[in-house]
Order: C-alpha cells, then sequence, then structure tokens
C-alpha cells in the first residue's frame, strides 16, 4: 500500500484543549451574530425555550392529578355505586383533557422550535460564509501560500458555519432544562431536599468525562487537518474533469485511491479510538444516574406505602425524578457541547481576525511621471524559503521602452513580476514607479496602471465576454469593450465563430460548456490584459507559449504597435520575441547577469548569445 502516513509532524499536537482558550468565550460573540442574523428568529426562540422549559412539570403535576382524581373516583364509586354518573368522572375527564391540551403544546412549541432552528441555520450559514469570504479578500498572496494559514481557512469554512448555531441551540437547551429542573425542584422539595441533592450531583461525573472529552476530540480534528486536507486534494483529483487526462492515461487512479484509503485507515484508527473510551466512560459513569434513579424509586414507593404521600403524588416524583435526571444529563451534555463549540468557533474567529496589513499608500501619482520603473538593489527571499530568489537587482525602464527577461526555469523572472505588481514586497530594497515607492502607492491607482497577465492565469468557468472583461471590472458586462480587446489580443476571430460567440459558456463545470485548445485561452487570457486600456504598464509572463508562430509573430508585431509610450515587460523562452524587446535582462538564480539589447548581448557573447544560437540552430 502507497503509505502517506499523516504523522503528528504533519501538525504539532496542540496542548490541552482548554489551555489557551477561554471556554465560552465565544458564546457571546455567537448570540451576537445570531441576533444581527435575525432578531425576531432569536426572540421566537427565546419565547419557546421559556415554555417548552415550564411544559414538561406542568405535565407531570395534571398527571398526578388524574391518579389522584381516578382514586378518589375509585373510593366514591364504592362507597356509592354508580350514582356519581357523569359527576363522577367530571374531574377526572377536565384534567385529562388538560394534559392532552399541555402535551400538544409541547408537540407544538417543539416544531416551532425546530422551524426556527432551520431558518436560522439557512440564514447564519450564508452569513458566515459570506464573512468568510469577505476576509480572504483582504488577505494577501502570503496568506494563501501558508498551509497553516490555508488549514484553518478550510476549517472555518467546513465547521464553523453551522457551529454558531449550534452554539445557540445548546445555550437554549441549557436554559431550558434550567427552567425545568427549577419547576422539577420546587415541586420534589416538597418530598425531600436530599431528592434535589441526589437528581442533581447524580449527573456531575459523567460531566467531567465528557468535558475531557470534547477537548481531546477538538485536538483530533486539529491535528488530522493536514491529513484531511490532503484526502480533500486527493478526491478533486481523482474526481475531477482536469486532471481526469493524466489520471487515466498514467494509470494513477488505483495509486492515489490506495493513498487515500490509506489516510482513513489511520484517521480511523484515532476517532475509533476516542469514541470507544469516551462511549464506555459514559456508559459506565451513566449506570450512577440509572442507581440513583432507582434507589429514589425505592425510597419513594415505600413512602407511599407508609402513606406518607398519595399514588398520585408517587407517580409525579416519580416522573420529576426521571425526567429531571434527563434534563440534568441534556444539561451537562449541552455544557459540554457547548464547550466543543467554542473550540471549534475559535478557529472561525481565529481566521476572521488574521492580522492583514492596513491598506499602505494613499499617493495616486508619482513625482516624475516620465521616470517609468526603477528597481533599487532589490532583493527578495518568499516566506519560509532558505535562500533569496531575487539578489540585488537593479533595473530602469522609461515609457516607451520594452523589456525581455530572459532566463532558465526557476531563475526569479516570475518573481520580478510579483514584486513589480506588489503582490510581494521586496525584503530589501526598493521598487519605485514615476519616482514614488510602490508602497506608498495609492492600490487602486497603482493596479489601474499596470496589466498583467501571469503563465498560470485563470481560466474562469464563465461566458467568453466576462473571460475578457475580468481584465478590468468596469467593463466586465461590456460587449463593445470585450470585443475591442479581443480584436488587441488576437481572439476575436475564433470567439465570433463560436456558436453564441461572446457569450459561450467556457469550461465544463457548467452544462454547454465548451473547452477551448491550449492557444485560445492565451489569446483569451492576452485580451484580458488589453481590457485595460488606460494601464501604461504592461506585463506578459510567457503569453504566447501554447500559440502558434504566425500568431506568435502577429502579436508582437500588434503589441509593439500598441505600445507607444508605454511600458512592455515579456517574460519568453522564444527569442524570435524577445530579440524585439529594446532591452533584454539575463536572470541567472536570482540575479541578473548580462543586460542590453540584442546586438550587444549577442556581441557580447556570453549566456544570451549562446542560448540564442542554440535556439537558431534547431530552426535551421
Ligand atoms: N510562491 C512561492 N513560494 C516559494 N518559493 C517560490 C514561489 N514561487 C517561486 N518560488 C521559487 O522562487 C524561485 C524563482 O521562481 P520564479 O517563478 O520567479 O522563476 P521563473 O524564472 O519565472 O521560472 P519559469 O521560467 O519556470 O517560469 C524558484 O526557485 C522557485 O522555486
Amino acid at each position: 500500500m502507497i503509505g502517506y502516513t499523516p504523522t503528528t509532524t504533519d501538525a504539532p499536537r496542540p496542548e490541552s484543549g482548554a489551555a489557551g482558550i477561554r471556554v465560552f468565550r465565544y458564546t457571546k460573540r455567537a448570540l451576537e451574530l445570531v441576533w444581527r442574523t435575525s432578531p425576531w428568529l432569536l426572540i421566537l426562540l427565546v419565547l419557546l425555550t421559556v415554555v417548552a422549559g415550564v411544559l414538561p412539570a406542568a405535565i407531570a403535576y395534571v398527571g398526578a392529578r388524574i391518579v389522584d382524581a381516578v382514586v378518589a373516583a375509585i373510593a366514591i364509586a364504592q362507597h356509592a355505586g354508580h350514582a356519581g354518573g357523569y359527576m363522577l368522572y367530571r374531574p377526572l375527564l377536565a384534567w385529562v383533557a388538560l394534559e392532552g391540551l399541555l402535551v400538544a403544546a409541547a408537540s407544538g412549541t417543539s416544531r416551532m422550535t425546530s422551524l426556527c432552528q432551520s431558518l436560522l441555520r439557512i440564514q447564519l450559514g450564508q452569513r458566515v460564509n459570506v464573512m468568510i469570504l469577505e476576509k480572504a479578500l483582504t488577505l494577501e498572496l502570503t496568506h494563501f501560500e501558508d498551509s497553516e494559514f490555508y488549514d484553518n481557512l478550510v476549517r472555518a469554512r467546513r465547521e464553523a458555519s453551522v457551529r454558531p448555531l449550534a452554539l445557540i441551540m445548546k445555550t437554549a437547551n441549557l436554559a431550558q432544562n434550567a427552567i425545568s429542573l427549577i419547576s422539577y425542584g420546587a415541586l420534589l422539595i416538597q418530598f425531600s431536599p436530599w431528592a434535589v441533592t441526589i437528581l442533581l450531583l447524580a449527573g456531575v461525573p459523567s460531566f467531567a468525562a465528557e468535558a475531557k472529552f470534547s477537548g481531546q476530540a477538538f485536538q483530533l480534528f486539529r491535528w488530522r487537518s493536514p491529513a484531511t486536507r490532503m484526502q480533500t486534494y486527493l478526491e478533486t483529483v481523482i474526481a475531477r474533469e482536469d486532471h481526469a487526462k493524466e489520471v487515466k492515461l498514467f494509470g494513477l487512479g488505483p495509486l492515489l485511491l490506495g493513498r487515500y484509503r490509506g489516510i482513513f485507515d489511520k484517521l480511523y484508527g484515532e476517532e475509533r479510538s476516542l469514541a470507544i473510551r469516551r462511549d464506555a466512560w459514559g456508559f459506565g459513569l451513566g449506570l450512577l444516574g440509572v442507581m440513583a434513579y432507582y434507589g429514589a424509586y425505592a425510597w419513594v414507593a415505600i413512602a407511599t406505602v407508609l402513606a406518607r404521600i398519595t399514588l398520585g403524588q408517587m407517580t409525579m416524583y416519580l416522573a420529576l425524578f426521571r425526567n429531571g435526571q434527563t434534563a440534568v444529563t441534556s444539561s451537562l451534555s449541552a455544557i459540554s457541547g457547548m464547550y466543543e463549540d467554542n473550540l471549534y468557533l475559535s478557529t472561525l474567529y481565529e481566521y476572521l481576525e488574521t492580522p492583514v496589513a492596513p491598506p499602505r499608500g494613499t499617493l495616486p501619482a508619482g513625482p516624475q511621471p516620465q521616470d517609468g520603473i526603477r528597481f533599487e538593489r532589490v532583493s527578495f527571499t518568499y516566506p519560509g524559503a532558505d535562500a533569496p530568489a531575487l539578489q540585488d537587482i537593479d533595473l530602469h525602464i522609461r515609457p516607451g521602452q520594452s523589456l525581455a527577461l530572459v532566463g532558465e526555469n526557476g531563475a526569479g523572472k516570475t518573481t520580478l513580476i510579483k514584486l513589480l505588481t506588489r503582490l510581494y514586497q521586496p525584503t530589501s530594497g526598493r521598487v519605485l514607479l514615476d519616482g514614488l515607492d510602490l508602497q506608498e502607492w495609492d492600490e487602486t491607482a497603482l493596479r489601474a496602471r499596470i496589466g498583467v497577465i501571469f503563465q498560470d492565469f485563470a481560466r474562469y468557468q464563465l461566458i467568453v465576454g466576462e473571460n475578457i472583461g475580468a481584465g478590468d471590472v468596469r467593463g466586465f458586462d461590456a460587449p463593445a469593450r470585450w470585443q475591442e480587446a479581443a480584436e488587441k489580443g488576437m481572439a476575436a476571430q475564433f470567439v465570433e465563430a463560436l456558436p453564441q460567440g461572446y457569450n459561450t459558456q467556457l469550461g465544463k463545470w457548467f452544462r454547454d460548456g465548451r473547452e477551448l485548445s491550449g492557444g485560445q485561452w492565451q489569446k483569451i487570457a492576452l485580451s484580458r490584459a488589453f481590457m485595460r486600456s488606460e494601464a501604461d504598464i504592461l506585463v506578459l509572463d510567457e503569453p504566447t507559449a501554447a500559440m502558434d508562430a504566425g500568431a506568435e509573430a502577429e502579436i508582437f508585431s500588434h503589441f509593439r504597435a500598441l505600445m507607444h509610450n508605454r511600458i512592455a515587460i515579456v517574460i519568453s523562452h522564444r527569442f524570435s520575441t524577445v530579440r524585439m524587446a529594446d532591452q533584454i535582462i539575463v536572470v541567472d538564480q536570482g540575479h541578473i547577469v548580462e543586460r542590453g539589447n540584442h546586438a550587444e548581448l549577442m556581441a557580447v557573447g556570453g549566456i544570451y548569445a549562446k542560448l540564442f544560437s542554440l535556439q537558431a540552430r534547431g530552426y535551421q
């Protein structure tokens, strides 16, 4: 079997569940959340809780009156024969009718509660998910690349959207049981205060065990999170269309499934051991409750025989005891459940409270508009990486110039673009646009200046037009602008030949979706970059790798014509493209090793000249 073993090194087992997290800290926040989601449903829920709390004691009381009425009626009948007639049964029937009504009310209350609950669950689920997604929009790219953070996000999404309601329902359940217990206590104390004490104490050991195991369950949940993430990922690979081709052809299916099973087996072992311990302790300690109940039973029965209480009272006390015990156990498990929900909710709030850098700059323009882009001694190391991806980069590109970046895979070309677009901050040095540090630029003003297409551009499962329009949100729905951009990006011709033109659904996730060829997708992405008609810096990271040679040549002549007084930056492994640039930079292991135009670099006879000749020879 293929062994992916989720070991404890995947995620350190956190210390005791209670440590560091103040239990019940989140109950108040969950209440606020529910209140903001729907105050009316919450108020209704509170009212129903009170009613549901009082009803059981009322039913038990009426039950006792029925038995006493029966006993009284039997006694009268024995003395007076059937002479009493209807009058004999009247009080009895009235009590029976009342109990019927109370039971009907209890059932109505419970239905209404579950209706409120379903409605709240739907609304809360939506609200929490929107909160999670809104937060996601404020995060930095580095957050998404951090696996621990990603775990938190997945956990928050998967679990926490149902937890706030669960917490509220348990709070309601607790309140309902507390009200019931007070009302039972009020009736039972007439029999003996000791009975009330026994009732309360019998549930305590179960509670202690339950609280302990809830903490352990949460630790397990956290610990297995990386493994669960691997499982989810394997599900995607095995069962999604974009991976299906390779999975089939390489025969990866059984191998991946084996790994999937392996993870399950490992996780199941842990789960099972916890479940068994939890239930064994639950059963053992639950026996205490049973003993307490039957002890009380004997006591009440003897008291009845000794005529200290009536037969009706006996049935009432027994019912109270039995119901009371259920109420104690269910309050205790509600408390331990709340503890668990609190722990889970802590992951939601941990995620929602992830610190994000405040909006950095505020300036909409730089002091030297004709200065263009400058890199000044820029170095950058990816978070968690040992070696810098870029080191001591100095670079200057003026408006109207084009720059090509050349270098081996992994040299640092894309990283340079990520710094230029402020997706990352330099570890040292600075990047300037129009004489102003990128960090001081207002985000929107900066984004409006730059149009960029990365090699791993997004393929949105939307219609063609929107795929192009995504390049500029203002033109997302504007067919005239789609068309204009598509012409610049060389996509117009094939798009117009599609059955529904710009309204054709792309991708396979939705009905009638069409798949495009690699080169066609690239043309769509290129058109997307051209949507930024006001952008004066256009960055294309291997934009034509999947295009045929004719298309590539045409795009670049087109591109140069459009780039008047703009800055064009191209990363390409095709030297036919690269040679057209005004300035060419060769990047090697994070350093700039050569710079100049094509003729200059050929004259130097360095890496560029070697690579160029190598490729040129291939075409001869
Ligand atoms: N998100 C990331 N986190 C950590 N390291 C990264 C990340 N992206 C890239 N790297 C590393 O940084 C180095 C430079 O990568 P970069 O993507 O800039 O190379 P490139 O020159 O664009 O390569 P290619 O020609 O293959 O596209 C590589 O060693 C890569 O492993």
